[in-house]
């Protein structure tokens, strides 16, 4: 198994990460605290009352001796049992609490994080610590922390009180705790697989049997009863079997818990025998002791049985503080940028640390200037347009907007449309409103026929309520591509990459993806990835690469002119599109990037028909 790359946080960084947490919300923990010790100090109360109550019977007190003391204990248990239910809820809602903000800023640094670390550590890994792991630590704050928590505090206290009545009886009922952790020891390493073992066989006895039942009829048909009653009985009889040793696991534990109570409890009797002869205690104190020591064996039992959620609580926790360790640098605000010139300067690049993807790239795109990178497939393209939209790391050199590098600039500067665009799960209004929350309908409406995506979107079911994304109405690619466009125009951004996929030559399906591109980067800062030369022939320069180097750069009459790589591969592409079927406006040359039909501007395009719902989240 390889070691994940996400780290996983050490017990101290962890533990500092939780004190952080509580010291953040000092007010709610002191609050949890004091109402635990409340609820601690009242469930010993009891105990140490029937120890005043058999000092003063054996003093020969009357009612007026006892009663008082009757009232305390009944008074106690009501106050302690109110005490302790509040108790538990505080400390789950403040676990709940530190859950939940943990969860946020997992999630936070998570979709920040740069993709190549990502995609080594493999997305399954950061899936699992906000799932399973969140799971984990939530199930044990509900169920296994206020046993925990209010455990610790009584033992806490009775074993101060047991040491204030004397501390000979205080260490003879700590003879128990060696015993407790000998004993928990034994088990805890056994139960985890035992347990597991059970439920594997239990699901298997009621597939077996949920099986049968829906398979009735052809059990009749065939008369296959015999054989399907044999199978369950084969497998019960497994079942059983497991459940049958895990119980005499659990009573073997027991009986070790047992003995470690005994022995402690036996302590404290003998002690308290000798302390009793030498009068050094009365028989009401050594009481008090023997029931403080017993009122434990329970919490501490319990305890012990949800010890392994606690550690299964406690190895998700270190996990997600992991995750939270490899916040990116990224400052919050951010610094603006004065110019949005987007200058390259001697980038180099590897995804494996070892083979170079890129070398010495420099480019500049002027503020307002489309540049095209074009290139065979795997020249590093893709790369240098990450790198420029700060979603990779350049290995050397800087990638900057007006002298800012990208990685510093403030969110949402510059906008990269991706070849893997992606349609959140949902109306496809909401997916818009992510790129411009406070976006009106007309301003949707707008974007949508600045990309000429308007009339298929008042085509479908629900127009904008349409549920698109996953187990949503399908969208074509291109679909999806004109409404990533379409956020680009929400959003505004002065700079754009763009490293779309375009269908092949010819298709008029790219033809529109073209327009519709052209128009969203209208006046604004732009690298393109032109995958289809078409898109290249109008950019105000061309960069071409070839593995890894800029080999040529300049507009597209110059280089076609100079006989270069990029004449080749535009001699190429135009014998490639005149195989195609000949569709107007496609033939090279004819400039569909920032050409094609004139296209509506932001603000101008007004839809006038029917209303257009939009939900907001
Ligand atoms: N995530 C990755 N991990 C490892 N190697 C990668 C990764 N992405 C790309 N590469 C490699 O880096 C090199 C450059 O890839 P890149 O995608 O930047 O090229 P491209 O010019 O955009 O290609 P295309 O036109 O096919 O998209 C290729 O050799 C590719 O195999």
């Amino acid at each position: 198994m390889t070691s994940p790359i996400l780290p996983v946080a050490g017990p101290r960084e962890s533990r500092a990460w939780l004190g952080a947490q509580l010291r953040a919300r000092r007010g709610a923990a002191v609050g949890t605290l004091v109402v635990g010790l409340l609820a601690a100090a009242t469930a010993i109360v009891p105990a140490y009352a029937f120890g005043l109550l058999v000092d003063r019977v054996r003093a020969g007190g009357g009612t007026g001796a006892l009663v008082p003391v009757a009232v305390l204990i009944v008074t106690a248990a009501v106050v302690g049992g109110a005490a302790t239910g509040v108790s538990a809820h505080l400390i789950r809602r403040l676990g709940a609490h530190i859950l939940a903000d943990l969860r946020e800023r997992t999630l936070d640094v998570a979709l920040r994080l740069p993709v190549t670390v990502l995609d080594r550590a493999g997305r399954g890994d950061l899936v699992s610590r906000v799932g399973a792991d969140v799971g984990a630590i939530d199930r044990a704050v509900t169920e296994v922390l206020p046993t925990l928590v209010s455990a610790l505090l009584l033992a806490a206290i009775s074993l101060a009180t047991m040491i204030g009545i004397d501390w000979r009886l205080g260490l003879a009922g700590a003879v128990a705790v060696p015993l407790y952790v000998l004993g928990a020891r034994w088990y805890l390493p056994r139960a985890a697989p035992a347990y597991a073992a059970e439920r594997v066989a239990i699901a298997q006895r009621s597939q077996r049997f949920v099986e049968s039942v829906q398979g009735i009829r052809t059990v009749h048909a065939y008369r296959l009863e015999d054989r399907h009653l044999a199978d369950i009985t084969e497998v019960s009889a497994r079942a059983r079997d497991i459940s049958t040793s895990v119980f005499a696991l659990y009573t073997r534990f027991v009986g070790r818990i047992h003995g470690a109570e005994l022995a402690g409890l036996g302590a404290v009797l003998v002690v308290g025998f000798l302390l009793i002869r030498r009068e050094a205690v009365t028989l009401g104190e050594v009481s008090a002791a023997a029931l403080l020591l017993h009122r434990l064996f329970g919490p501490v039992l319990q305890l012990m049985v949800t010890f392994d959620k606690a550690q299964d609580a406690g190895a998700s926790l270190a996990r997600l503080v992991g995750v939270l360790g490899t916040d990116p640098d990224r400052r919050a605000g951010g610094t603006a940028p004065s110019t949005h010139d987007l200058v390259l300067t001697d980038v180099g690049f590897s995804y494996d640390g070892a083979t170079p993807v890129l070398r010495d790239v420099s480019l500049r795109v002027g503020a307002g200037r489309v540049v095209a990178l074009v290139g065979s497939t795997g020249a590093g393209k893709t790369t240098v347009a990450s790198i420029a939209a700060g979603v990779l790391r350049p290995g050397h050199g800087v990638a900057g907007l007006g002298g800012v590098p990208v990685a510093e600039l403030p969110a949402r500067t510059i906008a990269l449309v991706s070849q893997e665009t992606h349609v959140f799960a949902g109306p496809l209004g909401a997916d818009l409103l992510l790129a411009r929350p406070q976006a009106s309908p007309d301003e949707l409406t707008a974007a949508l026929a600045r990309v000429d995506a308007l009339s298929w979107v008042l085509a479908l079911p629900d127009r904008l309520d349409t549920v698109v994304g996953e187990g949503g109405h399908p969208l074509t690619p291109a679909q999806a591509q004109q409404l990533a466009l379409a956020r680009v125009v929400l959003l505004d951004p002065a700079v754009v990459v763009l490293d779309e996929a375009t269908a092949e030559a010819g298709s008029a399906g790219a033809r529109d993806l073209e327009q519709a591109a052209a128009a969203a980067l209208a006046g604004r800062t732009a690298l393109v990835v032109a995958h289809r030369l078409t898109q290249a022939v109008t950019a105000d320069q061309i960069v071409v690469m070839d593995q890894g180097e800029i080999v040529e750069r300049g507009p597209h009459a110059e280089l076609v002119g100079a006989g270069g790589s990029y004449a080749r591969l535009w001699a190429a592409w135009t014998a490639r599109a005149d195989d195609t079927p000949a569709r107007g406006g496609d033939a090279p040359g004819s400039g569909v990037v920032g050409g094609g039909p004139p296209v509506p501007h932001q603000g101008q395009a007004r839809w006038t028909g029917p209303p257009l719902t939009v939900q907001r989240e």
